[in-house]
């Protein structure tokens, strides 16, 4: 069957010419998307009947300046069976579920037994695959060549576990100490924030305690065939706070157990009185667990062996000054970043549309400031362009796969 396919480059910038940024449509017979994708995509109904041809519009030819240019194509993310970690962030809205749950079929179908995992408490991965995912375990996704699963996590969920930490270990603390009359300790640990830790949990605890569950369950046995687990996370907000998070509570934390640990000593005699113990006990140790966790995702996210960040945006102005304030955290947290997918770009009009015209005008504006960002102008550019139908179902998942994973 012969179907449509976009075929485009990756890109590298600083472009040769920075004019060169608008994408290289081609037709292509290349694509067999299982069942029946075959709406007119891209709005390229008519082209169909002449394939290879090359669209209006200048070639994206954005060549590479630098001379430490690693290559970043598919080739090198599909290479290998060590499991690899991929997170895909970026705005709400911009196409972060749609480009991950592709890559995860994109993955399977060459040969990788694949998790694609959502930790956006606004899931819609169930709604990309059309498939449903919830109840917050695997599901397989029906369609790809190799073992696909996905998994939508409930963050809040998950936070239960730690929920209980919070009023067992607030109160017991507390209880204890109002007990002793050590009032003044109560007040050392209110400055260490510990009220606030318990009371309030910081922003992205949630997405930071979801992923260190997600990593629980592939340290089991169950779950070892899993080469490729693939990241759709919450938009940058979240991921921004989620980084500084393990720091901040590793700190915290340890400061809280620490003095924990010195009341204990200095009150062993008669605690029992307080019949106590156990809560106590059992909150510090859970306290020392979501410590360890949070060590273990703030490893993973800078683990340049087996982890990339890879940014989702739009081309408009706003999005691409979002996802530069976001390629900056990542830098300055040591987070490996080397992609920047760019997605809904518009195809080249071939009709007299005047609001076409205009918005292309746009994003070439948008896109035209990337080769001169700080920080995006030294990663690789994808484009994926705008289709004129929503990418829902596997087939059309692949079908944006093989535009997108090059
Ligand atoms: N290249 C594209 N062409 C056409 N539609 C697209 C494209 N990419 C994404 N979409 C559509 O845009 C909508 C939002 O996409 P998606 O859910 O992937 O974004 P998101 O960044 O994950 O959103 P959120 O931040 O809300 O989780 C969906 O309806 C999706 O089908």
């Amino acid at each position: 069957m012969a179907t449509l396919g976009v075929t485009h480059s990756t890109q590298c910038f600083p472009p040769s010419n920075p004019m060169a940024l608008m994408p290289n449509f081609h037709i292509s017979h290349s694509l067999h998307l299982k069942k029946s994708f075959t709406s007119g995509l891209l709005s390229l109904s008519n082209s169909r009947k002449q394939p290879n041809k090359q669209f209006q519009g200048e070639l994206l030819l954005c060549s590479v300046a630098t001379p430490t240019e690693v290559t970043v194509g598919f080739d090198e993310m599909v290479a290998g069976t060590k499991r690899k970690y991929y997170m895909l962030g970026g705005k709400g809205g911009v196409g972060k579920t749609s480009c991950a749950a592709s890559l995860a079929v994109k993955f399977a179908n060459n040969g990788h037994p694949t998790l694609v995992v959502s930790t956006d408490p606004a899931h819609s991965l169930s709604d990309s695959f059309a498939q449903d995912l919830t109840g917050g375990t695997l599901v397989p996704v029906d369609g790809p060549d190799s073992p696909l699963f996905a998994l939508e996590i409930n963050p809040e969920k998950a936070r239960e576990e730690f929920r209980g930490t919070q009023t067992n270990g607030g109160s017991a603390v507390k209880d204890f100490m109002d007990g002793m009359g050590l009032g003044m300790i109560a007040e050392q640990i209110g400055e260490l924030k510990l009220g606030e830790l318990l009371d309030t949990p910081p922003p992205g605890l949630d997405e930071a305690i979801a992923i260190s569950k997600v990593m629980q369950f592939l340290e089991s046995q169950e779950y070892s065939m899993f080469t490729r687990i693939i990241f759709d996370t919450a938009p940058t907000g979240h991921t921004l706070r989620l980084l500084s998070l393990p720091d901040f509570l590793d700190a915290s934390i340890g400061k809280i157990l620490k003095l924990r640990q010195k009341i204990d000593q200095a009150t062993s005699a008669i605690k029992s009185v307080f019949g106590q113990e156990d809560k106590r006990q059992d909150a510090a140790s859970k306290l020392e667990k979501l410590r360890e966790r949070m060590i273990q995702v703030r490893e993973l996210f800078r683990d340049t062996d087996s982890t990339e960040f890879i940014i989702v945006t739009i081309p408009t102005v706003m999005a691409i000054n979002e996802s530069s304030r976001l390629c900056a955290s990542l830098k300055k947290e040591n987070v490996p970043v080397k992609r920047l997918i760019v997605n809904q770009v518009l195809p080249p009009s071939v009709s007299d549309c005047k609001f076409c015209a205009m918005k292309i005008k746009d994003q070439r504006r948008a896109l035209n400031t990337i080769p001169n960002d700080p920080d995006l102008s030294c990663l690789s550019l994808v484009q994926a362009p705008l289709v004129d139908v929503e990418i829902r179902g596997v087939p059309a998942l692949q079908f944006l796969g093989d535009i997108v994973w090059k």
